[in-house]
C-alpha cells in the first residue's frame, strides 16, 4: 500500500518541469499549467504551488508548510485552492485516514523535486500514522526504535498533524528503519539532501538567499505595501503602489514582483500592465491593521534583529551576545540594552505581543489549568499571553508581573477594552514576587545563563504554596539539538542577544527538579512554542 503510494513518482516528473517554469513565470501562466495538467490528478497543480513552497519548506516543520501551501493555493488557481486546503484538512487528520494516502503524496509534494522526495513526505504523514495500512514501514520503525518521548503518547491530541521538520526529509526506504522521533534521521537527512544537491544546489541557493527573501518581505511591510493593498479594492499597478507610498517605479516595481516571486502577492495582467493584490495571507498576517498581524514582529526583526544577526560571526567566536558592537550597549544588562529608548522598548514589547497571535491558545491550554485559580505571568510584558490564559480559564485571576517601565507602556500602549488581566510592577531577580497558585515563565528562561534561572525557580518554588505550579513556555529543542530549526535558529538569536540559549525538555526539567519540582510534563505543541508544567 505504501508502495502504491509512490504514484508520486509519476507526479514528481512533471514536476521539475513546472517548478523550473514557475519560477521565472508570472502567477497567471502558472495557473494556466495547472488547469492543463491537473486532470491527470491533481498533482501538478499542487506541484506548481509545491515548489514555491519547497524553498522554504526544508527547514520548517509541518505546520509551516502547511500553512505554506494554503498560502501558496490562494496565490495560485481556484482549483488549486480547493485541493490545497484539502490536502492540509487531510494531512492533519491523517491519523486515522485511509484516502489520506493519495492525498499526502501531495504533501509530499510540498518538500519535492525528486521522486524520492515525495515519497519522503509520504512516510512522513504515515510515520505517525499507525492505525493506517501503511504497514511494513510503521512496524519497523516501532520495532527497532524505542517510542518517542512519555509526552507525546501521554497527549495524544498532539499525534494530529502536528510533526516536527527533520524526518520530513528522510527518504522513504531508510524511513522504514529510522524513528522519525530520533537523531539519526537528521544525518540520514544529511546524507540525502547533499545527494541531490549534487546535481545542482538549488537547497544551497535558497539558503544563501534566505537573507534576501526576508528583506523581501521586511521591506515591503516597512513602506506599507499590504496595508495599501488590502484597503484598495482593486488590484494596483506598481506606478499606483509607488505614487502612494512615495517610491521609486522601478524599486517598487521589483519589490512587488519579488513578492510575487515568492506567493506573498499575486498578480494578474490587464491591457498589458501588471496589477498586484494581496493574498489572503497577506492580508491577515502582513498587515498592519489585521487581528492576526505579525508586522510588529517583522519590523523588530528588520531593525533590530537584522543588525545583530549581521555580527553574529562575532557572538560566535566570542560566545556572546553582541549589543556592545551592535549598539555600543555593555553586554551585562541584556534588558538595558533591549530597551535603550522608549521607541526600542515599545519595538520590542510589539514583537512580543504579536507571537501569542500564533501560539498564544496552544500554550495556555497545552494542560487544563483551570484548577490553579491565581495565576501570575514573570516578565508578562504586554500582557498579550495573560489576556490568552485569562480567555482559556475566565474563572481565574491573571496578573502580569514586570519591569515598571514595561507595566506603564503595556497599561498606555497595548491595554484593550475589558481588559482582564492586572498589572503589577517589580524585579524578579532582586525582589518580592506576589503569591500565585500559577506562575508563568513564558520566555523569561532562554534570556538566561543556568544558574539565574535556577534563582528565579528557586524564588517561585519558596513563594509556591503545595500543589501549585509553574509553567514554561519555550521553543523547545530536540534532545539531541538536531532540531526544530526553528528553536535552533531562536537558541542563535539568544546567542547574539541576551545571555541565555534555548534548551531540550529535559534540561529545564533537570532545573525544576534541582529546585523541588515535581510531576513534570512536557507538551510539544508542534508550533513554534511549548508548554512544561511542574507541581510545587
Ligand atoms: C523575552 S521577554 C518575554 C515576555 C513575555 N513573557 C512573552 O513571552 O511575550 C522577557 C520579559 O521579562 C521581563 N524582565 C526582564 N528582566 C526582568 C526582571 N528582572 N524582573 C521582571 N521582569 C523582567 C522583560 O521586561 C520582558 O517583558
Amino acid at each position: 500500500m505504501l508502495f502504491a503510494c509512490t504514484v508520486g513518482v509519476t507526479l514528481s516528473q512533471s514536476v521539475p518541469l513546472v517548478h523550473s517554469r514557475c519560477r521565472s513565470c508570472r502567477v497567471d501562466v502558472a495557473r494556466a499549467q495547472s488547469f492543463g495538467s491537473c486532470t491527470v490528478g491533481v498533482g501538478v497543480a499542487r506541484a506548481q504551488s509545491v515548489l514555491l513552497v519547497h524553498s522554504r519548506c526544508c527547514s520548517c516543520t509541518v505546520g509551516v508548510a502547511r500553512s505554506q501551501l494554503v498560502l501558496v493555493s490562494l496565490v495560485h488557481s481556484r482549483l488549486a485552492r480547493a485541493q490545497l486546503v484539502s490536502v492540509s484538512l487531510v494531512h492533519s487528520r491523517c491519523c486515522s485516514c485511509t484516502v489520506g494516502f493519495a492525498r499526502a503524496q501531495s504533501v509530499s509534494l510540498v518538500h519535492s523535486r525528486s521522486a524520492r522526495a515525495q515519497s519522503v513526505s509520504v512516510s512522513l504523514v504515515h510515520s505517525r500514522c499507525r492505525p493506517c495500512t501503511v504497514g511494513a514501514a510503521t512496524a519497523n520503525r516501532e520495532a527497532e526504535y524505542p517510542p518517542p518521548p512519555s509526552t507525546h503518547t501521554r497527549l495524544p491530541r498532539l499525534h494530529l498533524g502536528r510533526s516536527f521538520t527533520i524526518h520530513s526529509f528522510v527518504p522513504l526506504v531508510r524511513c522504514a528503519r529510522v524513528h522519525p522521533w530520533f537523531p539519526r534521521c537528521s544525518s540520514v537527512m544529511a546524507e540525502h539532501l547533499s545527494q541531490s544537491e549534487l546535481d545542482y544546489p538549488f537547497k544551497l541557493l535558497e539558503y544563501f538567499n534566505g537573507f534576501r527573501v526576508s528583506k523581501v518581505i521586511f521591506t515591503a511591510c516597512e513602506l506599507g505595501v499590504f496595508d495599501l493593498l488590502l484597503n484598495s479594492a482593486e488590484p494596483l499597478s506598481s506606478r499606483t503602489v509607488a505614487r502612494e507610498l512615495g517610491t521609486s517605479p522601478d524599486g517598487m516595481e521589483r519589490l512587488l514582483d519579488a513578492l510575487v516571486g515568492i506567493d506573498i502577492l499575486e498578480v494578474e495582467v490587464a491591457d498589458g500592465t501588471a496589477l498586484y493584490s494581496s493574498t489572503d495571507v497577506a492580508s491577515l498576517y502582513l498587515a498592519k491593521g489585521s487581528a492576526k498581524s505579525l508586522h510588529d514582529m517583522i519590523i523588530y526583526q528588520s531593525q533590530t534583529i537584522y543588525p545583530l544577526w549581521s555580527n553574529m560571526a562575532d557572538a560566535v567566536r566570542e560566545g556572546r551576545n553582541q549589543n556592545q558592537k551592535t549598539f555600543g550597549l555593555p553586554p551585562e544588562d541584556v534588558f538595558q540594552a533591549i530597551y535603550r529608548s522608549e521607541e526600542e522598548m515599545l519595538k520590542f514589547m510589539g514583537l512580543m505581543n504579536s507571537s501569542w497571535v500564533l501560539d498564544g491558545h496552544d500554550v495556555v491550554t497545552a494542560f487544563n489549568l483551570s484548577g490553579f485559580q491565581t495565576i501570575v505571568d514573570l516578565g508578562g510584558c504586554t500582557g498579550a499571553l495573560a489576556r490568552e490564559m485569562a480567555q482559556a480559564y475566565p474563572s481565574s485571576s491573571v496578573t502580569v508581573f514586570d519591569l515598571p517601565q514595561v507595566v506603564e507602556a503595556a497599561q498606555q500602549h497595548f491595554s484593550q477594552e475589558n481588559q482582564a488581566v492586572a498589572f503589577h510592577t517589580g524585579d524578579f531577580f532582586s525582589g518580592e514576587i506576589p503569591a500565585a497558585d500559577l506562575y508563568v515563565l513564558a520566555r523569561i528562561l532562554h534570556d538566561w545563563p543556568e544558574e539565574k534561572c535556577l534563582k528565579l525557580l528557586r524564588k517561585i518554588y519558596n513563594a509556591c504554596k503545595p500543589g501549585g505550579g509553574v509553567l514554561l513556555v519555550e521553543a523547545m529543542l530536540f534532545e539531541n539539538r538536531r532540531g526544530p530549526i526553528m528553536a535552533q535558529i531562536f537558541s542563535l538569536n539568544m546567542l547574539v542577544q541576551a545571555e541565555g540559549r534555548e534548551r531540550a525538555p529535559s534540561e529545564y526539567s533537570h532545573m525544576l527538579s534541582k529546585t523541588g519540582f515535581h510531576n513534570i510534563q512536557v507538551c510539544r505543541t508542534g508550533k513554534s512554542y511549548d508548554s512544561i508544567l511542574a507541581i510545587r
